[in-house]
C-alpha cells in the first residue's frame, strides 16, 4: 500500500525518480512521446448553432463526423461567459500554488493512507512497482448538488466554492445540449441519452496541474486511457499543449486553444450505451521541460447504482448486443483497477 508521500511529485529533481518511468513498451512500437501534427484541424462545433432551428444540421453533420473520426471535438459559443472561465482558471491555479500541507487538508487518503476517490492526491497505488502519472490533482463530485462533500472542497481562494459552483450549472446546460444533439444523431428520443444517467447521475470536476518535468521523453502527465464517464468536459490549459489522443496506432497532439473553446470527449461508458456506435478516444497527456500546465476536466457518470447497458432501440438482429451490462459503482471501479495495470476495462465488457 502506498505510504503518504508515494504519489508526490519532487519538485527540485534533474532526473525523475524511477516509478515515474514509463515501460519499456510505451517507447517502442512507434508510440515514442513526441505527437504527430493532426492531420486535420480539431472540429469546432458552435452549440447555438447546433441546436438552433437554422444551421442545426450543417452542423450536426460536422458533429458526426468528428464522432466517427476522433470521439472528441470542441465546442464553441456555448454561452459560458469568458470571465467565468478565466475566474475557474485563476482559483485552480491559486489552490495548486498553495504548500503541499495546505492541500493536504483536503487529501484523497484517509488518514493519510486509505484511496478514496475525491479529494487532493493522485491515483491508487494498488502496488509498489505500479508506475506513477507526472500530475498534481484536485477531484470533487459537484453533483449532485445535495450530495457534495464540502469538508474536501477548498477554502482557499475564498470564491473557489462559488466559481466552481457556478461553473457546474454552466457545464450542466453545455452538457445536456451536447447529448440533445447527440440523440437525434442516433434517431433516439431528445432526452434519451440524459434519461441514461438515472435519478442520480454524478460530475466530477478533476483539476490537473502538471508541474514541469525534467524528463518529458520518458514521463507522462496521465498514462494512455479512456475516460470512464459518459461524456467529458474539458478545459485545456490556453497555453501550453500536452493532450494527445491515439488513432490508427499514432499520437496526435493536440494544440491548445485560445478562445475559450471547451474540449468535448465521449466516454467508456457511452460507448457501452450506443453498443460501439460513440467510442471514446484513447488520450494521454504529455510533460514540458519548462512549462506546467493546467486543466479542469468535468466528468459526467451515471448514477453509481444503475446498470449500463447498450440502449435498447439501436439493436437489432443487424446490430446484435456487443456489451455486457454492469453496475457503474463497479465499472468504475474496475476501471481503476485497470488503469493501474495501464489496460482498458471495456476490452473485459466486450460479448
Ligand atoms: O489534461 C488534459 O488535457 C486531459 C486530462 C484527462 O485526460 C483526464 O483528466 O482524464
Ligand atoms: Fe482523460
Amino acid at each position: 500500500m502506498a505510504d503518504h508521500d508515494s504519489w508526490r511529485i519532487p519538485s527540485t529533481v534533474q532526473e525523475p525518480p524511477s516509478r515515474y518511468l514509463i515501460p519499456e513498451q510505451e517507447r517502442l512500437g512507434g508510440q515514442q512521446l513526441v505527437g504527430e501534427e493532426m492531420p486535420e484541424p480539431v472540429p469546432f462545433i458552435d452549440l447555438r448553432r447546433l441546436l438552433a432551428f437554422d444551421g442545426a444540421e450543417e452542423e450536426a453533420a460536422k458533429l458526426r463526423s468528428a464522432l466517427q473520426n476522433w470521439g472528441f471535438f470542441l465546442v464553441t459559443n456555448h454561452g459560458i461567459e469568458a470571465s467565468l472561465i478565466d475566474a475557474v482558471v485563476a482559483a485552480s491555479r491559486e489552490f495548486f500554488l498553495q504548500s503541499l500541507a495546505q492541500k493536504r487538508e483536503y487529501s484523497n487518503l484517509i488518514e493519510g493512507k486509505q484511496w478514496q476517490l475525491q479529494g487532493y492526491g493522485n491515483d491508487p497505488v494498488k502496488s509498489q512497482d505500479q508506475i506513477l502519472d507526472w500530475s498534481d490533482r484536485l477531484h470533487l463530485r459537484v453533483e449532485p448538488e445535495d450530495e457534495r462533500d464540502l469538508a474536501l472542497w477548498p477554502r482557499h481562494p475564498e470564491s473557489f466554492r462559488d466559481i466552481l459552483h457556478e461553473y457546474t450549472l454552466n457545464c450542466k446546460t453545455v452538457k445536456d445540449g451536447i447529448l440533445r444533439a447527440m440523440a437525434k444523431l442516433l434517431e433516439l428520443d431528445d432526452d434519451c441519452l440524459i434519461n441514461q444517467f438515472g435519478e442520480k447521475g454524478s460530475t466530477y470536476a478533476r483539476f490537473n496541474y502538471y508541474p514541469a518535468c525534467p524528463r518529458p521523453d520518458l514521463v507522462l502527465g496521465i498514462r494512455p486511457h479512456c475516460d470512464v464517464c459518459v461524456l467529458t468536459l474539458l478545459l485545456m490549459d490556453k497555453d501550453v499543449g500536452g493532450l494527445q489522443v491515439l488513432r490508427d496506432g499514432t499520437w496526435y497532439s493536440v494544440p491548445p486553444v485560445r478562445d475559450y473553446a471547451l474540449l468535448v470527449n465521449v466516454g467508456v461508458s457511452m460507448e457501452i450505451m450506443t453498443n460501439g456506435i460513440f467510442r471514446g478516444p484513447v488520450h494521454r497527456v504529455v510533460t514540458n521541460s519548462e512549462k506546467e500546465r493546467m486543466s479542469l476536466a468535468m466528468f459526467y457518470a451515471a448514477d453509481l447504482e444503475k446498470e449500463i447497458e447498450p440502449i435498447a432501440e439501436l439493436l437489432d438482429e443487424n446490430q446484435p448486443i456487443r456489451y455486457k451490462k454492469i453496475k457503474c459503482k463497479d465499472f468504475v471501479s474496475a476501471h481503476y483497477e485497470y488503469f493501474s495495470k495501464r489496460e482498458r476495462v471495456i476490452e473485459s465488457l466486450k460479448i
